[in-house]
């Protein structure tokens, strides 16, 4: 058996698994998806002062781990603009220190009683008044174009990760999807947001620096006292953004659920049910209430904030104006020049200002670092479903698929959906799936296509574990028209095309092989009808105010349409490799009588040929199946052909009864008069 990659990467799903295998029906043949069980529950908790210190440590560590990947990834994308970026930040920090003393020279010379000529000193004023006002529009474009190419960069690397998920787990998993969600915000801004934190960070510096050192000249005292100020300051706004992420993670659900709300609330699809039922105020008031909650959490760190920060300013107006006054007394004992006072001045509200934004941008540098876990979490979590490392050849299928013991259940705190399903499925023929609802169908079709793996058990490609292949390499195998099939806002090519990719740039042959398919699904008439034939949008969802009224640029089709479409992009799929097993999953539930009885013709074509796998609730339509196989309680309750299965007198043969039952009752209930019946 291969190894395998991907074991226990999500820290739920690990859990998860680990309960899951405990709860685990004895005997059960075949390989749980469990784990080993092998605690890592040792906490090595330290005492003392060493258990803080190598804390503080692990933390400082992880911080720069994170600040490394940020950097990272921006030198990666956007080598040249970072670079620009720091030469005019730099340039922008180094401004107000030549202006200070530029400025305490002009007022010594003046106060000296004998001024020599200022020309120099004024040219020299005024051309840094010129540069700092380029220098701050070229930064700000520099950020700006930072953020796009950054931004397109980690969006890209977040959604390759998304995309790159084998099973639909992490999709349902509430925890992740807030995660997700964080991510993509953080990938819209971290890595400026952490560039211009550092370099916000090395602006204040180099500001405060040369303050520091100037205003050491005139008093070192004073330098003292600003700089032991500033201790508080930063310490405070380190702490508050701390709070702030903290705050932005516990709001991330009460958020989703207020857009879930909302959406409801401006989506098509519930717009006809929202009114019909006059659920909207209803549906309003859940997702004010949400938002209610979300706003008294921002408020809380508001006011946080605001009392923290008042304080701060509180400090930072006692010590600047009791140097004030110190400078003045000190001037006018003779002990400072004007100068002097000129340039401490300016080094107080420089030092102060310095500080205040160095507070600020290391703030919000930890803040986005600590957001960008999310960004991490998601691209480097590990595959939902474990991954042989060396997957075995998926060989052609000879035999058969089978289902070998197969229990399943979503989650440890769900019920078992499957409870130990033995089912063969034979090459090249066509079993039926009959069940009431909930009775595992759809459950059992996402685990041939390995969306999730048997919680025990195994599935079976003649004889080889569908867990041992690529998923990818199987996926290819399989054709599948979904219960839940997906409607694109696209043209009716692209939304057929998205069953085999080529035939959108292959020419007139694939455009050719693309109508065939459409024919099979008996809706290429139609499609050719529209306004602007297969290129005809399938939406009206993507309008300018002057498309309005042009039916041109967008129709919207009917349900049994959209079905027949989705069918249509299976079998160019199919047309494209053919495909060793078909899965339709109530394949006909839109479509009319004349549809579903060309489909199943189509299908029946094919027989002896094709191993395909039907769902539906229509028995009449499944009938001519091979095998017939009814789902109950989690178990194949019966298996037969459509005459053995009616002769037991069974599940099968209750429920076909009862739909056949309710034709002939209503022929007889509603004779049709003959005139009428023309
Ligand atoms: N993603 C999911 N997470 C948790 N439970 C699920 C999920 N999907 C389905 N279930 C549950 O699994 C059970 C079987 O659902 P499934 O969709 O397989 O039934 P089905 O036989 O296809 O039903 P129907 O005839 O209504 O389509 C149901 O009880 C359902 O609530």
């Amino acid at each position: 058996m291969s190894t395998v990659r991907g074991r226990g990467g999500h820290e739920e799903s690990a859990a998860d698994t680990a309960r899951a295998t405990s709860d685990a029906p004895s005997g059960h043949s075949g390989r749980s998806s469990g784990h080993s069980g092998r605690s890592s529950g040792h906490s090595g908790r330290s005492s003392g002062h060493s258990g803080r210190s190598s804390g503080h440590s692990a933390r400082a560590a992880i911080a720069l781990r994170r600040l490394a990947a940020v950097c990272a990834v921006t030198a990666r994308a956007a080598p040249g603009t970072l670079l620009l970026h720091i030469a005019l930040s730099l340039l922008v920090s180094a401004l107000p220190l030549a202006t200070a003393w530029l400025m305490k020279l002009v007022m010594d010379d003046l106060a000296s009683g004998a001024p020599g000529t200022l020309l120099l000193p004024g040219t020299a004023m005024a051309c840094l008044g010129v540069t700092a006002v380029v220098a701050s529009q070229a930064m700000r474009y520099a950020r700006a174009e930072l953020d796009r190419r950054v931004g397109l960069e980690m969006q890209d690397r977040l959604f390759a990760a998304v995309d790159g998920f084998v099973g639909l787990g992490k999709f349902e998993n509430p925890h992740f999807l807030d995660r997700l969600r964080l991510a993509q915000q953080a990938g819209h801004e971290t890595a400026t947001h952490v560039a211009e934190s550092i370099l916000g960070v090395v602006r204040a510096g180099a500001t405060i620096g040369g303050f520091l050192g100037s205003l050491l000249l005139v008093s070192p005292v004073m330098a003292g006292i600003l700089l032991v100020a500033g201790v508080p300051v930063l310490w405070s706004e380190v702490a508050l953004a701390r709070r702030r992420a903290r705050m932005l993670w516990e709001v991330g659900p009460v958020e989703r659920r207020e857009f879930f709300y909302a959406d409801l609330l401006s989506s098509v699809e519930a717009a006809k049910e929202v009114r019909l039922f006059g659920i909207g105020p209803f549906l309003r008031d859940r997702m004010l209430m949400e938002r209610r909650t979300a706003n008294a959490a921002k408020r809380a760190m508001n006011r946080r904030e605001i009392a923290v920060q008042t304080g701060l300013g509180g400090l930072a107006a006692l010590v600047s104006g009791g140097g004030l006054l110190w400078a003045v007394l000190a001037a006018r004992g003779g002990a400072l020049s004007v100068g002097d006072v000129t340039m401490f001045v300016a080094a107080i509200a420089g030092v102060q200002g310095a500080l205040a934004s160095l507070a600020g941008d290391a703030a919000q540098g930890q803040q986005t670092l600590l957001m960008f876990d999310h960004y991490t979490a998601v691209t480097q979590a590990t595959s939902d479903l474990p991954v042989a490392d060396r997957p075995r050849p998926l060989p052609t299928l000879r035999h058969g698929i089978e289902l070998r013991d197969v229990w399943f259940r979503y989650s440890p705190d769900l019920p078992w959906v499957l409870r130990g399903v033995d089912l063969h499925i034979p090459q090249g023929r066509a079993l039926a799936l009959v069940g009431l609802n909930g009775a595992g169908k759809s459950t059992l079709v996402k685990l041939l296509c390995r969306f999730y793996d048997p919680t025990h058990g195994a599935i079976l490609w003649d004889g080889v574990d569908i867990r041992d292949v690529d998923p990818a390499r199987l996926r290819e195998r399989v054709g599948a028209v979904f219960q839940d099939y997906m409607q694109y806002d696209m043209t009716a090519a692209e939304n057929i095309a998205l069953g085999d990719l080529t035939v959108l740039t292959d020419g007139e042959r694939s455009h050719e092989r693309m109508r065939q398919a459409a024919q099979r699904a008996g809706i290429d008439r139609q499609l050719a009808e529209l306004p602007r034939g297969y290129d005809t949008l399938l939406t009206r969802m993507f309008f300018t105010a002057e498309d309005k009224g042009n039916p041109e640029t967008g129709v919207v089709l009917s349900g049994g349409q959209w079905q027949r479409l989705a069918l249509a992009r299976a079998f160019l799929r199919d047309a494209c490799t053919r495909r060793e097993l078909m899965i339709l999953d109530e394949p006909s539930a839109g479509l009319d009588a004349e549809a579903e009885h060309e489909i199943h013709a189509s299908l029946r074509s094919e027989r002896n040929t094709r191993t395909s796998l039907l769902i539906s609730h229509r028995l009449s339509a499944l009938r001519d199946a091979d095998i017939i196989v009814v789902l109950k309680d989690g178990r194949v309750a019966e298996r037969g052909n459509h005459t053995l299965l009616m002769a037991a007198g069974g599940e099968y043969a209750r429920l076909f009864t009862l739909q056949a039952g309710g034709y002939q009752l209503s022929a007889e209930e509603s004779p049709v008069a003959p005139e009428e019946a023309v």
